[in-house]
């Protein structure tokens, strides 16, 4: 797979650097273009041939077949050339697409979290889509356009010449304006296009946004509220596009106008000059197809000119993922098999240098042992298991894993000791057996991957859908209930035995039933696994060997159950009341039942 590295930042170099490995194929696609021209411009020549030699001297038999092979064989020749060009072309232009569109998915693969935290999803969709192709279009249609445009202008005026200096002359008087014109509209059309394209963008975000959160708004009725908020967009969208529009259309006429004169002006000029008898007829009848050729590409013209700008502003929008920092992945210590020996040494973290979301934290987790985290929602805890696999960088302290500094271990090498099973765990729309073998990155078995499931308590009700493991899971697990996708989310992380575990709120979305057989599941992936364990029930945490209590990113209590039930603070008032809340609710069903 080829992928784009370090592209220059400016639109210009950068549109000649993506020809890397392709300029030979493209170069010659444009010589072809130079002999399809040629050919169909020794056509009007054969014409003029026909006219001055053939009917003027009465003698036309014979030569006439010999008009007939040239013009047939030249019409050959521009049909075999043209083929030619459009292959090399057409070839070089999906390669370039191909290799940018891999280049950017590789790209938004390794960009930082904080990158994908700032960005919209719909934007990056845009610019690996629409953009690529605005750069497809450029290679395939403009740049051979633009040299079709100039070898058949180059050509036909030196044809031109050939037959008449006057006429010549009289044909170019037309380009400084044409030029001094396209200048201007190339500027109008360019702001005018990115603005429209950043837009779209928005649009495009606001599409996504709104499928991915499909559920929350009919949950809140918010249909309304939304189509009023994508019409803004959509319409915002619309004005843009038309503002686009009318710059592209505004240089047509003018351009019409000026090359329509000039035709004029041309054939009277041609015609006064047969009637003086210093122009043959013939040469009359080649000089009009010269000339209408000539026209052609000088009011192409505004195309390119569009096309151009376009690009560049793609091109613009593209490097502006390509130019950004990848994450550093692969740097670093990865060999020794980790312990599981976990420190925070006065660490402090913030987001992007904003507020302190945690201070001066200190925790020591010996091997194979539990910390769990309760406190307020926003107090750090997510934020404080988040830099174990380095998806964020700390501000000051140190973290430890077995006694190095984290920054000494490459990312890979973390990502694939640690095991996350997150709140809301995304599953792939495959297979269940791809997305519970989607972590190791060695073959698995089938009797490996029963087991995992076994392990996660999933594998009987796998084995009750109609195709088993080979279920097809749709986007984001739909037709899986919240606690079968978590279970999954649970046995992909068995498979995957990482020596250090993540459990981010793992059984907040599920009821109280569905939890129990939950936390067997996660009580068998944590044995002898060093555990962070998130969780807002108190329940969750009981078995942990260390339980911290987070208050606006610092540690306010820590111990055992035991110890933190015993003296008054946060954690005893959050214990007593969901016991409370559970005593009272076990009290309302008992009623329930009795009342019959
Ligand atoms: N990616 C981010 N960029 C900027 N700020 C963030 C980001 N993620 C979280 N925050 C902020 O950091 C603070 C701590 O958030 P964090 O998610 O760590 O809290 P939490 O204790 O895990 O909350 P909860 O229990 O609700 O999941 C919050 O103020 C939050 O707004």
């Amino acid at each position: 797979m080829r992928t784009f590295t370090n592209i220059p930042s400016s639109s210009g170099s950068g549109l000649w650097f993506l020809l890397k490995g392709f300029r030979v194929k493209f170069f010659s696609a444009l010589l072809f273009q130079a002999g399809e021209v040629a050919a169909g411009t020794a056509g009007y020549f054969v014409l003029r041939f026909y006219v001055d030699d053939i009917i003027n001297t009465g003698d036309w038999r014979f030569p006439l077949i010999y008009f007939s092979l040239f013009y047939i064989g030249f019409a050959l020749f521009r049909g075999v050339f043209s083929f030619l060009t459009a292959r090399g072309v057409g070839g070089t232009a999906e390669g370039i697409a191909r290799d940018l569109r891999n280049s950017i998915f590789d790209h938004i693969q390794k960009l930082s979290f904080s990158y994908h935290d700032k960005t919209r999803t719909g934007e990056l969709i845009q610019k690996s889509t629409s953009d690529v192709d605005t750069i497809r279009r450029f290679y395939n249609e403009m740049i051979s356009g633009l040299s079709r445009i100039l070898f058949m202008f180059i050509i036909n005026l030196v044809s031109i010449f050939y037959l008449n200096t006057k006429l010549a002359l009289l044909s170019i008087i037309v380009i400084p304006l044409l030029v001094a014109m396209s200048v201007f509209f190339f500027n109008r059309i360019h702001n005018s296009y990115e603005s429209y394209q950043d837009q779209d963008g928005k649009v495009s975000s606001a599409v996504q946004e709104n499928l991915t959160g499909v559920r929350v708004v009919r949950a809140f009725a918010r249909q309304n509220f939304e189509m009023e908020k994508f019409d803004e967009e959509n319409r915002e969208k619309f004005k843009r596009g038309k503002r686009f529009l009318i710059n592209h259309a505004m240089y047509w006429p003018s351009s019409h106008i000026v090359c329509a004169a000039q035709q004029v002006f041309g054939i009277i000029m041609a015609a006064f000059m047969v009637i003086d008898g210093t122009l043959s007829i013939g040469d009359m009848v080649a000089y009009i197809g010269f000339l209408n050729t000539i026209i052609w590409p000088i009011q192409q013209m505004g195309r390119i000119v569009a096309q151009l700008s376009t690009a560049s502003v793609s091109y613009g929008r593209v490097a502006s993922i390509l130019l950004n920092d990848q994450e550093e992945l692969t740097l670093g210590k990865a060999d020794a098999p980790l312990k599981g020996h976990i420190e925070y040494r006065n660490l402090s973290f913030s987001y992007d240098n904003s507020g302190k979301v945690l201070k001066n934290i200190d925790i020591v987790c010996e091997p194979g042992h539990s910390v769990a985290l309760l406190g307020e929602t926003g107090s750090g805890k997510t934020s404080l298991v988040n830099l174990l696999p380095g998806f964020y960088k700390k501000d000051s302290g140190e973290l430890l894993i077995d006694g190095h500094p984290i920054e000494e271990y490459s990312r890979h090498f973390l990502r694939r000791n640690i095991g996350i099973v997150e709140q809301e765990p995304f599953l792939f729309s495959t297979t269940i057996r791809e997305n519970i073998s989607y972590g190791v990155d060695r073959d698995v078995s089938e009797e490996e991957i029963h087991e995992a499931a076994k392990a996660a308590a999933i594998h009987k009700s796998i084995l009750s859908f109609p195709e088993k493991y080979d279920t097809i899971v749709g986007e984001k697990g739909v037709t899986l209930s919240g606690g079968q996708k978590q279970r999954i989310a649970i046995a992909r992380t068995i498979l995957k035995n990482p020596r250090i575990l993540i459990l981010d709120d793992s059984t907040s979305a599920v009821d109280a039933e569905t939890e129990d057989n939950i936390r067997d599941a996660l009580n068998s992936l944590m044995k002898g696994r060093t555990t962070f364990i998130i969780a807002h029930r108190v329940q969750s945490l009981i078995d942990a060997d260390q339980i911290l209590v987070f208050k606006e990113g610092r540690i306010i209590q820590r111990g055992v159950h035991q110890s933190l039930i015993d003296v008054p603070g946060f954690y005893k008032h959050v214990f007593e009341l969901q016991n409370k809340i559970e005593a009272e609710l076990e009290a309302e069903l008992e009623q329930e039942v009795i009342s019959g």
